[in-house]
Order: structure tokens, then sequence, then C-alpha cells
């Protein structure tokens, strides 16, 4: 099946035009009642309505209709990579993006430390979300009690927050397969679930996530927070087209969270240092000011519309996008040939979760057309003269918009 990277390629030219791709993490919402206004809507964003009442609009889907990207995926899609044929768990992502390695026959796993309460039951996937330190802390102890399972190295490092990861080291052995269940319900009320392996070669890696949840409870029984961990997202490191080969671009990333940045490095793009703590906007703005000569393509990733979706928190969200809604100006100064601004999925407050719901997409340039979108909302967005899309289209819209792209076909 001719892959849309591969045309892409054989379409794209260099240029000196630049484009900049803001992704605000979970933008996509939902009103709290029926007919109200979603965080977006509710907002108060002048530069984003300015901004939009000058650009094109349209509305994304990540991965399909109904289906709810996780960010893995709904990144993979918006750079251009199709999300059902590009595939990668969560760990590979975290670990490479807290610069592991992972080495043949290797298996990464994402971890969320939990709290859990009678009978095991989850009482918060985030653990109240601790502090760095206090994951470290905790990471420590595991580190103590689980040097390895049964002989199998086993690798425990902090990621973020409630984040952590596990690399199980297939040191010289059979490969360890990474076809298995979660064992996070990625729910409360209910108890941690138990690793199955889906194949022959998972069934050893099932039996060591389920000991290492075994012993890791053991370790944290003292903790009144942080005594439970819950995985997901197995993986080995899987190599995937070079985004800067397909695209003819220079491309370097801009994030805080280890796992965006894995994500960018395992296509290709050069990941920035950021300077600051949590979501580090600022340092983030710096870091594109300073980079600018240097690259043609930017992705700069804001998260915290993410979290505060998932934390349910409808105000915070709101906050979050006024937040950058005010930082916007320093991105335009900069004079970008192409900006979009666009989600790797919707996580509405309504749900704490991510969501099927389109995300809206805001493509500035100077060849767009009459568009009768006024603001950067869920519904103004469906306004635009860009309709409801792919996230893969996303790419190579920037790029025509980019004039990066020659003529397909005589
Ligand atoms: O890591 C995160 O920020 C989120 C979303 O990807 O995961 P979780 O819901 O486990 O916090």
């Amino acid at each position: 099946m001719s892959d849309l990277l591969d045309t892409i390629r054989d379409l794209a030219k260099k240029t000196d035009s630049k484009i900049l791709m803001v992704v605000l993490d979970g933008i996509g919402g939902l009103p709290l009642e029926l007919n109200g206004d979603t965080e977006l809507a509710t907002a108060k964003t002048p530069n984003l309505d300015a901004l939009a009442r000058e650009s094109q609009l349209g509305a994304v889907e990540l991965v399909g209709a109904g289906i709810t990207p996780g960010s893995g995926p709904g990144h993979l899609s918006l750079f251009g990579y199709d999300p059902l044929k590009y595939v990668v768990g969560r760990g590979a992502l975290s670990a490479v993006g807290i610069g592991v390695k992972l080495g043949a026959g290797d298996v990464a796993v994402r971890g969320n430390f939990a709290t859990l309460g009678k009978d095991r039951i989850v009482d918060d996937r985030r653990a109240g979300r601790p502090s760095d330190e206090k994951n470290a802390e905790i990471v420590g102890k595991l580190r103590a009690a689980i040097a390895d399972i049964d002989g199998t190295p086993v690798e425990i490092y902090t990621e973020s927050e409630h984040r952590f990861v596990v690399v199980f080291r297939a040191d010289g052995g059979p490969a360890l397969g990474a076809n298995l269940s979660d064992v996070d319900p990625q729910a409360t009320g209910v108890q941690p679930m138990t690793a199955v392996a889906h194949d022959d070669a998972s069934v050893k890696t099932a039996d060591l996530v389920n000991a290492f949840v075994t012993r890791a409870e053991a370790a944290l029984q003292g903790e009144s927070q942080v005594n439970g961990v819950l995985f997901r997202g197995y993986s080995d490191v899987p190599h995937f087209p070079s985004f800067d080969d397909a695209y003819q671009l220079r491309a370097a990333c801009i994030a805080s969270y280890p796992m965006y940045k894995g994500l960018a490095s395992l296509v290709g793009m050069d990941v920035l240092t950021v300077e600051g703590h949590e979501d580090a906007l600022d340092g983030k703005v710096q870091a594109l000011t300073d980079n600018w000569s240097k690259y043609d393509f930017f992705y700069f990733h804001v998260k915290k519309t993410d979290s505060t979706g998932e934390d349910g928190d409808f105000q915070a969200k709101v906050k979050k996008i006024e937040l950058f809604d005010q930082l916007l100006p320093q991105l335009l100064a900069l004079n970008p040939d192409v900006i979009a601004i666009v989600g790797d999925h919707s996580t509405p407050s309504k749900l704490a979760t991510h969501s099927w719901h389109p995300v809206p997409l805001l493509i500035h340039s100077q060849y767009g057309r009459k568009d009768a979108a006024t603001r950067y909302t869920e519904d103004e967005a469906l306004r635009g003269s860009l309709g409801l899309r792919r996230g893969t289209d996303v790419m190579p819209l920037l790029m025509a918009n980019a004039l990066k792209l020659n003529k397909y076909g005589a």
C-alpha cells in the first residue's frame, strides 16, 4: 500500500519558508451542560480570535471517526504518519524521551504511580500527581527492592509527575515479547488488571510485569498516596521513516514532557533544550526564538491543556488556554510563513479523559481563501474553509501553504 509519506517525499522541496506547528495537547473539549460553551469557547482569547479571522480553519479526526486517540497516535497522525500503520507503545516513547536506549529484545513500559485503597481498588490513577522529586524517591525505593526478577535485569526510571518507565532487558537471552494486556485499567473504582500474554514470546514479559506489580506494592506499603503501580503501552523501539527526509525539512521539537520528546526523536527531529519547570512556556518561547534561524520546521508542544482536562477541571483548562493566548504574539513576532494551531486529541473536562471529538485546526499563511470562522473554537472551526479532515492531512496542507510541494503528475 502506497504510503502518503512516500508520495510527499517525492513532491517535497527545500525552500527558505518556515513552518511552526503548535500542538495544544488535548485542546478539544465539551460544554458542561448541553448547548453550553466548551473550554475553548469560554476562554478569553483575543489573540487566537484575531489570528483565526485571518486564517483557514477546519477540524481534524486524528485516527478516525469515533476513535479516541492516545497522545502517541495523535501526534504521529499530525506528523503525517498513519497511526494505524505506524504503531508504537508508550513505553518506547517514554524511554526514548528520557534518553534510555533499548536494545534488541528489550521491552519498555509506561508506568503510572497510583493510589490504591481497600482491596487494591484504584482510587487515583495518578497518585495525586506527585512532584518529580517524590517520583524519584519512589523509584529509589523500587530500585532497591527490584533489581532483577528471576535473573531478568529490571531498570526503573522517573519520567515526570506520576509517570515512570520500566525496562525489562533481554540481556542476551530470547527477545521479550511486547504483545500483552495492560495492568492500567485507565479507570478508578476497579483493581489493577493482571497482564496477559497475547503470544508465546510475551508470556515471560507478562510474568515479569505481574511479579513487578506484586513486589512494588509490597515495597510501597508504607506510602499513603503513592502505593500502587499501573502499566500500559509495552514496546520495543520501532524504526520509523525520517521526518526530515520525508519532508525535506530541518525539524526541531520544543516540548517539556519526555514522552513527546521521545516521539519527536523517534521520527528524527532535533529535541531542543527547554529551561524551566512543568510546562515551561517561557522556556519554550526562548528555545524557539534562540533556534529560529537553524530550522525550517518547529513542533511546539503545550501540555497543561491536556492535564487540566484529565483532572476534570474546566476552569483550570480555560486558564491554560488563556495563558497560551497571551504568549501567542511572541510566536507570531517571529513571522513564520505558516503557523498551525491544532491538538493531538480532545480531552473534555466533562469526561476527564481523551475523547473522539474532532480537534480545531487553524492554518495561517498568505495563501488562504476567505473563511467564515471568527474564533479558534470547536464550533467556529467547522465553519472554516478546511472542513473536517484526517490528522494526516495536516502536514501536506502545511507544506503546500509553505510552497514546499511540487505538483503531482504532469
Ligand atoms: O501521561 C499523561 O499525561 C496522560 C495522557 O497521555 O496519561 P495519564 O492519563 O496516565 O496521566
